[in-house]
């Protein structure tokens, strides 16, 4: 995997370079739920991208202050903010990337599928729409609980007849940037320069962090690495706790989903050998989705790699986990095809 971009780089990559169409191609990034707790941070991020030409904010309501305010930033992308279902196919028109955070957040006490009978429905509404407006544009799918909500996806693009399983990603890089800083913190490394996969899903131990294949290297003791796993898995848990009632994780998620979108647009403009985990249809594994390492390329997903050596502990827990993704994703297409 490359090393994650920062925000800083990008920042001063706008400042110094000026950006023709002949040399960066122009992209239309859409980010639903974009007033939201996420929203509005991954908002001000894809501004600070200079792959982006156009940037639009849709959301319920409120995306008018958020787009006003994220568009005086001097950066390459024109803003433009839509609010309310009528706005929805303007908002999509044209899109190369749909970036999902619409939908509700955990409290304490909740899981992630506890989310599902409110989000699978926007899920439902707002892949309806991206099938009409934009069925081409690559899907970043953030909205919880995702081992269901991309499978409810699927299936809604599947029956309008525009599904490309290239095309559709759930977002599972929280769990990526979650694995380094805690591997780096035990392992005493340049974070910067560390590198974990987490594979499976997105969802307590669905979530499968392959600290065996770290790097690098740093030979931790197995209870340091029971520890991290269980870390890594409970990483949502200990924001939501943190938060006290008020929503999950938002800040570290924007980042991550800015770091995925970039990957996706870097991989639609040609640029070689980007690799990111994410959650996608896959046959590495019995199950029709899978998170691992993924390839991009300039049609979305070029190619699903494969688990790698895995130790007997992660081996016990790709056993562990099959069972609750299978079911989550079950719960999801069963949704999509019922209602
Ligand atoms: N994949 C991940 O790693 C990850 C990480 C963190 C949060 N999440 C999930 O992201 C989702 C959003 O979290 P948040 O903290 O931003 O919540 P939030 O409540 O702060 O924001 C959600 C936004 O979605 C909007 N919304 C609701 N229905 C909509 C619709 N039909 N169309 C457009 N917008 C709509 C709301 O108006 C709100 O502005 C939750 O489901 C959360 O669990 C996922
Ligand atoms: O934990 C949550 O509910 C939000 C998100 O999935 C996360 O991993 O932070």
């Amino acid at each position: 995997m490359r090393p994650s971009i920062s925000i800083a780089r990008s920042v001063h990559r706008v400042a110094r370079r000026s950006y023709s169409s002949a040399s960066v191609p122009e992209r239309k990034v859409a980010v639903l739920g974009a007033a939201g707790g996420i929203g509005q941070p991954l908002a001000l991020l894809m501004k600070l991208n200079p792959l982006v030409s156009h940037l639009s904010l849709y959301d319920i309501a409120g995306t008018p202050g958020v787009a006003a305010d994220v568009s005086h930033i001097n950066t390459r992308s024109e803003v433009k903010g839509y609010a309310g279902e009528e706005q929805l196919a303007q908002a999509l028109e044209g899109a190369d990337v749909v970036i999902i955070p619409a939908g509700v957040p955990r409290k304490p006490g909740m899981t992630r599928d506890d989310l599902f009978n409110i989000n699978a429905g926007i899920v439902k509404g707002l892949t309806t729409a991206i099938a009409k407006y934009c069925p081409n544009a690559l899907i970043n799918m953030i909205s919880n609980p995702v081992n269901s909500t991309v499978p409810i996806a699927a299936e809604v693009l599947k029956k309008a007849g525009k599904y490309d399983e290239k095309r559709l990603f759930g977002v599972t890089t929280l769990d990526v940037v979650r694995a380094k800083t805690f591997y780096a913190g035990k392992a005493n490394a340049n974070v910067a320069e560390v590198n974990v996969p987490v594979v499976g899903g997105h969802a307590g131990i669905t979530i499968l962090p392959l600290f065996s294949q770290a790097t690098p290297t740093a030979n931790l003791p197995h209870d340091v690495i029971k520890a991290l796993t269980k870390r890594t898995q409970d990483g949502g848990t200990e924001v939501v706790e943190a938060k006290a009632g008020k929503g999950s994780a938002t800040l570290s998620m924007a980042y991550a989903g800015a770091i995925f979108a970039d990957a996706c647009l870097k991989g639609l403009n040609g640029v070689p050998d980007v690799v990111e985990c994410s959650f996608v249809q896959s046959s590495i594994t019995e199950l029709p989705f899978f998170a691992s390492k993924v390839r991009l390329g300039k049609n979305g997903v070029e190619e699903v790699l494969g688990l790698g050596n895995l130790s007997d502990f992660e081996q016990e827990g790709l056993q562990s986990l099959i069972p609750e993704l299978k079911s989550s994703i079950e719960k999801g297409i069963k949704f999509a095809n019922q209602s």
